[in-house]
């Protein structure tokens, strides 16, 4: 998965550790709320609605003498949809690879039949990485609902014939038990020298985490099946000729593509204003990110049914 840095000496030697983690879990468990709060800036789009992760986003957390390499993948469903079945290759493709798997149970709710499912696939793999589980959004708990969490996912390991090396309790939004979550992963990593250069926190094309930003602004406030028939495509980006170079403008042009006629409808609003309201969210996501003030060109258009349909899901990177 890339070839090692090896421009600074200082990110290598016997003692330094590297390697690769991913996060698992139920839509909504929480997983890239806990990247972004790991690797300490927004890199993998968070949002209230499920399975609004679709890229393997890796974020970098670099210490005195290990990196870790964090993979967000999307959610593991049972498919419906062609995407989904791609979807699903995605995420076994990442387990094959990484280190360490962290399984995000939501401690606010139980452990049911999507956790053990997903559970089960893991256990399945020829090679089972090292199993990490977390009990995530802890500050939504108090202790005795914690206390039985813990045992909850203790009792998973007879039950489903997996192992975890550790069960952590962690809060990504108030940041509760984060760095030992951190070494824990940490510890379990083999010896080896740095993947990326000391300071980058990841190696995604700024056009997708362009793209995935503008996805996450047009999310919010969309009801029922809108939020999974939404994707969006930077088809150009680049600083704008001829400012002063204390001035810049970085140009964007971007489609957000919807499956239906009455999808489009919905995402321009009333005279245009909900796509007004969503490019204004999108352009300070981005401003905040890249550090550059942004003009973003952003057009609706339809893909008819584009989800079920391989020659569109070619096109659009899945
Ligand atoms: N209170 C609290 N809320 C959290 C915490 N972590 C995540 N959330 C919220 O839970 C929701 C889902 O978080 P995400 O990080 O998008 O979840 P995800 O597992 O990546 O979701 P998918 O991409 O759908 O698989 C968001 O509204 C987050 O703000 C936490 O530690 N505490």
């Amino acid at each position: 998965m890339g070839a090692p840095d090896q421009s600074n000496p200082g990110q290598s030697g016997p003692d330094f550790r590297s390697g690769f983690a991913c996060f698992v879990g139920r839509p909504n468990a929480g997983k890239s709320t806990l990247t972004n709060a790991l690797v300490g800036s927004k890199i993998a789009i968070t949002s209230s609605k499920p399975q609004t992760t679709r890229h393997a986003v890796r974020g970098i957390v670099s210490r005195p003498a290990a990196q870790l390499v964090l993979i967000d993948t999307p959610g593991l469903h049972r498919p419906r949809t062609l995407l989904g079945e791609r979807l699903n290759d995605v995420v076994r493709d990442t387990w094959s690879e990484v280190d360490v798997v962290g399984v995000c149970l939501p401690a606010d709710q139980r452990i049911g039949p999507g956790d053990r499912y997903l559970l089960g696939q893991l256990a399945e793999l020829d090679r089972v990485p090292t199993l990490i589980a977390i009990a995530t959004k802890a500050d939504l708990v108090g202790p005795e609902r914690m206390i039985e969490h813990l045992s909850a996912i203790d009792a998973l390991q007879a039950e489903l014939g997996l192992t975890f090396a550790h069960i952590v309790p962690v809060s990504a939004t108030d940041g509760n038990n984060l760095d030992r979550l951190a070494d824990l992963i940490i510890d379990e990593l083999p010896a080896g020298p740095a993947y990326y250069p000391d300071g980058e926190i990841t190696d995604e094309p700024s056009e997708t985490l362009v793209a995935e930003l503008i996805r996450e602004a047009a999310l919010e406030g969309v009801r029922d099946e809108l939020p999974h028939s939404i994707v969006v495509t930077v088809e150009e980006m680049g600083l704008r000729p001829g400012r002063a170079e204390d001035r810049p403008l970085l140009d964007i042009y971007a489609n957000l593509i919807v499956e239906r006629d009455s999808q489009k409808g919905i995402m321009i609003g009333h005279k245009g204003s909900r796509l007004r309201e969503v490019g204004a969210a999108a352009r300070a996501q981005i401003t905040r990110l890249l550090g550059t003030p942004v003009h973003l060109d952003l057009r609706v258009k339809v893909l008819k049914d584009w989800q079920r349909d391989p020659k569109y899901l070619n096109r659009l990177g899945f």
